[in-house]
């Protein structure tokens, strides 16, 4: 089991001798081989490896939008293992936040309709302050009856996690969250996902292409063939473009 520092502390998420086959028979694909890894509360994690490594099959399994084919994943106390389709969507919906690298906002709705959907999804009452302060948060404050066509990349991308920040998740999960932003923008994204896991103790865990970013995690896992082959603690992007280079990522 890769346990990521702090070691002491409860896992956000755990992923138990995690295998995912796709297909049978000959044409079988084997995404993930026995993976295991215990996530920590309150750290930003990175997941990095060659395309095709499985990379976004991990994000999936981890985040309850897929089953494993053998092994387990425990979002805090709760196994996710033997859920049914409309458990997991409820529990995706309460407990887990995702930003993606569109932004999936809905172009008729303003930001704070964007931002306040996951109760109308869920049938709850919207948390007004917490609204308020997610909005701060995220530097919205003044855009919240905006519409989506109104705003820049990056601030579609704050929208985004302002909606995926709002019902507290225990996990925010991120694919490629910055892959169709400039640089400049991304850094501020990440700046801002950084800032979340450091102010508010929330855990990121981030599949992403960009050693830059990854840089901005406190571990980085990366992944070839389907397993994790290192565990990077105080990643650089230096060290990061290093360890994918002798992956193969890039030749
Ligand atoms: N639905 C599917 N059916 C069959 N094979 C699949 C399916 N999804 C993924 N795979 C295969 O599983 C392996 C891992 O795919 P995955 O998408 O997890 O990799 P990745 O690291 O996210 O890749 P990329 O960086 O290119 O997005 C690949 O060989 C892929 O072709």
């Amino acid at each position: 089991m890769t346990t990521l520092s702090p070691a002491a502390a409860p896992a956000a998420v755990r992923l138990t001798a995690i295998s995912k086959t796709y297909g049978k028979g000959a044409g079988s694909v084997a995404a993930l081989k026995d993976v295991s890894v215990a996530i920590p509360r309150g750290s930003f994690t990175a997941v990095m490896g060659p395309s095709g490594s499985g990379k976004s099959t991990f994000l999936h399994c981890a985040a309850g939008l897929d089953h494993p084919s053998a092994g387990a994943v425990h979002l805090g106390e709760t196994d996710l293992s033997g859920m049914n389709e409309t458990a997991l969507t409820k529990l995706r919906r309460r407990r887990i936040g995702f930003v993606f690298q569109a932004f999936n906002l809905v172009p008729a709705l303003t930001v704070e309709q964007n931002v306040t959907l996951p109760f109308r999804l869920a049938g709850s009452k919207v948390d007004r302050d917490w609204l308020a302060e997610v909005l701060r948060r995220v530097g919205l404050a003044d855009r919240a009856r905006h519409r989506p066509a109104e705003l820049s990349g990056g601030q579609q991308q704050r929208v985004a996690i302002a909606r995926a920040l709002v019902t507290r998740p225990e996990v925010l999960f991120g694919d490629e969250p910055t892959g169709a932003l400039d640089t400049v923008t991304a850094k501020e994204i990440l700046g801002l996902l950084r800032s979340t896991v450091d102010e508010m103790r929330q855990t990121v865990v981030m599949v992403t292409h960009d050693p830059v970013a990854a840089s901005y995690a406190d571990t980085v896992l990366f992944l070839a063939d389907g397993r994790i082959v290192e565990s990077m603690p105080a990643p650089t992007a230096d060290k990061v473009a290093e360890r994918m280079t002798t992956l193969g990522a890039w030749s």
